[in-house]
């Protein structure tokens, strides 16, 4: 790989609109996500960045606008398995009758398109050791691996939080997207997950999250994006995690700002 692609932001945004039915909810994003970073993206409730990670994801598709991932078309890195995704609590059917270890198998499925055709086909006890090993290994980091047999229905708040960032973890991605992956867990996940993303960092991944804990950001995110419908600001946590800077962000949002 040369330096010059080594050197490519993880994730280019390069003039991303969005919008739901005609509504424009992201005008004009132009990020850039470090490589080998944490980035925390904060704003208000309803600013878009929810919106932004399915742009990101593409689950959506933008108005206009150009992503690309190290380098390349983003579309590159999504079909590589490179960007793993951990959706909000929320965006999953926690009645489905499918136990832990299974969930966060579902997260390998991307790699198993490497496999053979007959380990593809045949039952799942045929599933080549890599992904068992990935599973297994993802479910200690996040100290579920006694939940693995359990239903999804049977798990806490926070236990469910875990088993996401699980199935994110065991897509061995270069760029982990978080969606809110501390709303809602208790003290004792809020730091396990912390210091379990703080384990990706170190081990060279690029980690980008959305968080309204401004304590925990503060204290572990190397950059900061401030997002309201729009880019407010980029920076260091000190310098974007400001009360002042804070204060500022829920100004200037309305959808008026957001016509092209
Ligand atoms: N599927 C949808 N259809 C129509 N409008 C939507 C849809 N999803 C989100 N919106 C609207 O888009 C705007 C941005 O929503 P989004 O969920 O991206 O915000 P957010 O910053 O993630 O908010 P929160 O912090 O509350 O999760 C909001 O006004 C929301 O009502």
């Amino acid at each position: 790989m040369s330096s010059d692609i080594a050197n490519h932001a993880a994730i280019r945004v390069e003039g991303v609109y969005a919008a739901y039915q005609r509504q424009p909810v992201l005008s004009d994003i132009n990020l850039d996500f470090p490589r080998g970073r944490w980035t925390a993206i904060v704003g208000p409730n309803g600013a878009g960045k929810s919106t932004l990670f399915r742009v990101l994801t593409g689950s959506m598709s933008p108005l206009k606008g150009e992503l690309s991932a190290f380098g390349e078309r983003i579309f590159h890195a999504r079909r590589a398995g490179r960007i793993a995704y951990m959706a909000q609590r929320e965006a999953i059917e926690w009645d489905f009758p499918i136990s832990v270890w299974d969930t966060v198998m579902t997260g390998r499925f991307g790699h198993m398109r490497e496999d053979p055709l007959w380990q593809r086909l045949a039952p799942s006890r045929f599933v080549h050791s890599r992904h068992t090993e990935a599973v297994r290994s993802a479910l200690a980091d996040v100290d579920m691996l006694d939940f693995a047999d359990r239903h999804i229905s049977a798990l806490s708040g926070g236990q469910k939080k875990r088993v996401l960032l699980a199935r994110c973890l065991a897509q061995s991605a270069d760029i982990l997207l978080l969606d809110e992956p501390l709303a809602g867990v208790d003290p004792p996940s809020e730091a396990l997950i912390l210091e379990v993303l703080a384990g990706q960092r170190k081990a060279g991944r690029t980690v980008i999250m959305v968080t309204h804990d401004m304590p925990g950001a503060r204290r572990y995110v190397d950059h900061v994006v401030l997002i309201n419908r729009t880019v407010r600001g980029t920076g260091s946590p000190e310098d974007m995690l400001s009360d002042a800077r804070l204060a500022t962000l829920a100004v200037g949002s309305s959808d008026d700002d957001l016509q092209d």
